[in-house]
């Protein structure tokens, strides 16, 4: 269940569904179930309930769950936003269904209870809360009892995970079919608390005809896309990745890179770059090659001879970023582009799209942070959540976009995204953006496809960061990588993935 749909994708699979034997009233009863045995579950001593029922189909869920916690000997009262006769459709009927005490919100406070019940927006979510719902939502906030929310924290808008106004943070979120963007993007994801995926009845066909095009990123995403080493090959048939080195006091950032690429599982990796900063390299690598290169201009030599090269610049650049750019687009199969070169770019995004779409059959991978991202596209860059900029400037770029931070997006130009949730708040040091780019690179020089490596380099780069723990610096993530792979390749083996 890999796929994330958007707040409209879930709406269109709810008018499929009819069509495939599935009733709206058979989703809603099913998904208020889900929450009362959520709430049951996680709060067997809670004794009363009170459920805020909004206007829409998120109050309809409410009013179910409010009538399955009655059920099971709950005291249960429910606060509506909008008078019964005001409902429409499989709400109104749940509601009908629902014979317990029910108060006008702003006569409900929260101070009798032990939980609340935020069922009062979901998906339909159309603007800024205000008035009586933002009134209600401040004082459960303020209540400090535990909140599950239905489907998503009200107030938050399910496709950006940002809030326009108030917010009712949720201890709980259960959620239906497929997980929303909202439920992974930031500050969304906090805001979610826990997340519970439901499932509801909704065929597996309705969901694949909506055709979602943005994806938890998981193994099962690229997985079937992952190199297995040729058992008869030879180290050149798994890549050779070449580092521009910067200068000879700046060379940890292209060293981190060219140790992710090696053990990414490049077949050889060679740093290139000023005589001084090899001889410093020299101190600390064996395992990888070391070229001199005095000047960029140099590279377009190097890469001629190497055919193959995939080519990584920025971590570490400095001086002469941009012409390193352009002798690796030029001469490298394949190029990740990092650091340095989103200054280099800086404000000219146009300029290295053109140079990449010079060569459109060569695939470039780009990594910046939200910084890097927003010095690279300056005033006029793509807009909305982190999801459609990060897809947007795919497009504009034609270059897969791995936009990074806690909930790091990948983007194809084909449209498709992924939103990684395993990277642990200790990954967030100097230097883990390099080794990052050294995981893809590693990955691209084994022949896998730029989306799929660049999704598979930023979950296995959060998986070696969990591997370490707290207290992780940089320098241990290409070390750690081995044995994420060795558990990798046994849950493949096994067919699985090594979480949910
Ligand atoms: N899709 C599925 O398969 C399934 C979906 N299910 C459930 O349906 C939920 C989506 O239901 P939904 O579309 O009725 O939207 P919902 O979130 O209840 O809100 C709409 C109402 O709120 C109102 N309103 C909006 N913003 C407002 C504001 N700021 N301030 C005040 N009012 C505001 C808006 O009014 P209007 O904008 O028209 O004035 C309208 O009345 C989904 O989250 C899930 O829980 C499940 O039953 C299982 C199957
Ligand atoms: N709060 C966070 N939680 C988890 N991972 C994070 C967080 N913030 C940043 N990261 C990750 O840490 C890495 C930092 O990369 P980057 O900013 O490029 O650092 P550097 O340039 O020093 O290598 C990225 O992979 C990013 O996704
Ligand atoms: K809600």
């Amino acid at each position: 269940m890999i796929e994330i749909l958007s707040c409209s994708e879930m709406a269109e699979a709810d008018r499929r569904a009819p069509a495939e034997g599935v009733a709206g009233e058979m989703l809603m009863e099913a998904a208020g179930r889900a929450v009362a045995e959520a709430a049951l579950a996680r709060w067997p001593q809670a004794r009363r309930v009170l459920v805020l029922a909004g206007p829409g189909n998120n109050g309809g869920d409410g009013y179910v769950a409010a009538r399955r916690l009655a059920e099971s000997g709950r005291t249960v009262a429910v606060a509506a936003l909008a008078p019964v006769e005001a409902l429409r459709g499989d709400a109104a009927v749940m509601a009908a269904r629902w014979s317990g005490p029910t108060l006008p919100i702003g006569e409900a406070g929260p101070v009798d209870f032990d939980l609340v019940v935020d069922a009062l927006f979901g998906a339909g979510l159309a603007r800024p809360l205000a008035g009586v719902a933002a009134h209600a939502i401040g004082r459960a906030a303020d209540s400090g009892l535990p909140v599950l929310a239905v489907d998503v924290p009200s107030g938050l808008n399910g496709d950006t995970g940002a809030a326009a106004g108030a917010v009712l943070p949720a201890t709980l979120t259960v959620t239906f079919v497929r997980l929303k963007p909202g439920h992974l993007l930031y500050p969304g994801r906090a805001l979610c608390g826990e997340v519970v995926l439901a499932d509801i009845g909704m065929p597996g066909s309705v969901v694949a005809g909506v055709g979602a095009r943005t994806f938890l990123n998981r193994p099962a995403l690229w997985r079937t896309a992952f190199p297995e080493p040729n058992p008869q090959g030879h180290k050149y048939d798994r890549g050779h990745v070449l580092v521009w080195s910067g200068p000879e006091f700046a060379t940890g950032a292209a060293r981190l890179a060219a140790l992710g690429a090696a053990r990414g599982g490049a077949g050889a990796v060679t740093l290139a770059g000023p005589a001084a900063a090899l001889r410093v390299h020299a101190a600390h690598v064996s395992a990888i090659m070391l070229r001199p290169a005095a000047r960029p201009d140099d590279l377009h030599a190097i890469l001629a001879g190497r055919r193959f090269a995939i080519a990584i610049v920025g971590p570490g650049a400095g001086d002469g970023v941009e012409a390193a750019t352009d002798a690796a687009l030029a001469g490298a199969a394949a190029c990740v582009l990092d650091a340095d070169v989103f200054t280099a770019f800086a404000d000219r995004p146009n300029a290295l799209r053109d140079r990449i779409a010079e060569r459109p059959a060569r695939p470039v991978v780009v990594t910046p942070h939200e910084g890097e991202f927003g010095r690279l596209f300056g005033q006029g860059g793509p807009a909305g959540s982190k999801l459609d900029r990060a897809r947007e400037a795919a497009r504009r770029l034609g270059a897969t976009v791995v936009l990074k931070g806690p909930d790091t997006v990948v983007a194809s130009p084909d449209g498709r995204a992924a939103i990684a949730d395993n990277a642990p708040p200790w990954l967030a040091t100097a230097g883990a953006g390099d080794t990052l780019a050294g995981f893809c690179a590693g990955l691209l020089a084994q022949g896998m496809p730029a989306f799929e490596a660049a999704t598979a380099a930023v979950w296995l780069h959060g998986e070696a960061a969990r591997e370490v723990g707290p207290g992780l610096i940089a320098d241990d993530l290409p070390g750690a990588l081995p044995a994420v792979l060795r558990r990798f390749q046994s849950t493949v083996a096994e067919g699985g993935d090594s979480q949910p």
